[in-house]
């Protein structure tokens, strides 16, 4: 079985390093010349190629931001594709890529969304191991093809992941809490502090806590305009969520309601319970 990673970033180029040997063949697809380069010397692919090249893999990746996963399928529903080809993108939404897959290659995707990742983007972020005992979330399968079913739960096996299953608008909104609103408070704060008129000696006191809160802060800004304009509705519900319960902190401080404050931090702390 031979593979087309489209997108040799943290995400295709992880994919490339866990399943070499698992494939005959990876060839790696990108815009950018020298993630191609430096996809080849890390071994994230055995070579470079374009994408007429894929009308001759079993598997297809694509890892690139949503709305290139959306012109892909366009361009790859005109091409001769095998004819049990697999199409599998990573994006981190999946309505909108679902509605838009054209439908003589409907059969061909298996919508994915792996909850896996890191603040760090290109081939140089690729990791061996960055798939194993995540989640994979694989949306909407009864549209997806009986070979290309089995295909996908293979490689998600071989990846060494746990998949779940669920319907694309469920997804992006359980993803707008759990991923899409955590990233924009993450950009806030870090905001925030940059407007501060003494930053510099702020950050000098960042220790764990302030790390931890503003790491997603250094994601990279096109990926996630992609996902925010994708999710807009079930973002801004996340936000306005956010909001009511910063809007409460404050009021209760405001009004110097300590008790009540402790209550509610006590109830934040059950979150990690069920975790
Ligand atoms: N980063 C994460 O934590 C994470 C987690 C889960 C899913 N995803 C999704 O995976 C996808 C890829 O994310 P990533 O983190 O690997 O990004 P990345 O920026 O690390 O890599 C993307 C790569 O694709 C290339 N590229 C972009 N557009 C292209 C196009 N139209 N044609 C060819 N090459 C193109 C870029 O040059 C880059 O090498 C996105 O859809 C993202 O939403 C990301
Ligand atoms: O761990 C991180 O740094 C991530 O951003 C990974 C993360 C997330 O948890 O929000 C980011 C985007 C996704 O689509 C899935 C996972």
């Amino acid at each position: 079985m031979t593979c087309g990673i489209v997108g040799l970033g943290l995400m295709g180029g992880s994919f490339g390093l866990a399943m070499r040997g698992y494939f005959k063949e990876i060839i790696g697809i990108d815009h950018n010349e020298k993630h191609k380069k430096d996809a080849l010397s890390l071994g994230l692919v055995d070579k470079v190629g374009s994408f007429e090249d894929l009308s001759n893999v079993d598997v297809i990746i694509l890892a690139i931001p949503i709305r290139g996963i959306i012109s892909s399928l366009k361009t790859l529903s005109k091409m001769n594709l095998k004819e049990n080809c697999t199409i599998i993108d990573f994006g981190s939404t999946k309505e909108s890529i679902i509605n838009e897959c054209p439908a003589n290659i409907r059969k061909n995707l298996v919508a994915s969304h792996p909850m896996a990742g890191t603040e760090y983007s290109g081939p140089m972020a690729a990791i061996a191991d960055l798939y194993e005992n995540k989640i994979m979330v694989v949306c909407n399968l009864e549209e997806s093809g009986e070979t290309q079913r089995k295909r996908a739960i293979e490689i998600f096996e071989k990846l060494k992941m746990r998949v779940k299953y669920m319907e694309a608008k469920e997804h992006d909104r359980h993803a707008a809490f759990i991923s899409h609103m955590p990233h924009i408070v993450s950009f806030s704060i870090a905001n925030a502090v940059l407007k501060q008129e003494d930053k510099e000696h702020i950050v000098t006191l960042a220790a764990g806590g302030f790390r931890d809160m503003s790491r997603l802060a250094k994601s990279n800004a096109h990926m996630w305009g992609d996902i925010f304009k994708e999710n807009k509705s079930n973002l801004l519900d996340s936000i306005e969520a956010f909001k009511s319960e910063l809007k409460k902190a404050k009021e209760m401080i405001e009004k110097e309601e300590w008790d009540k404050l402790k209550t509610w931090m006590e109830t934040g702390n059950e979150l990690h319970k069920i975790m």
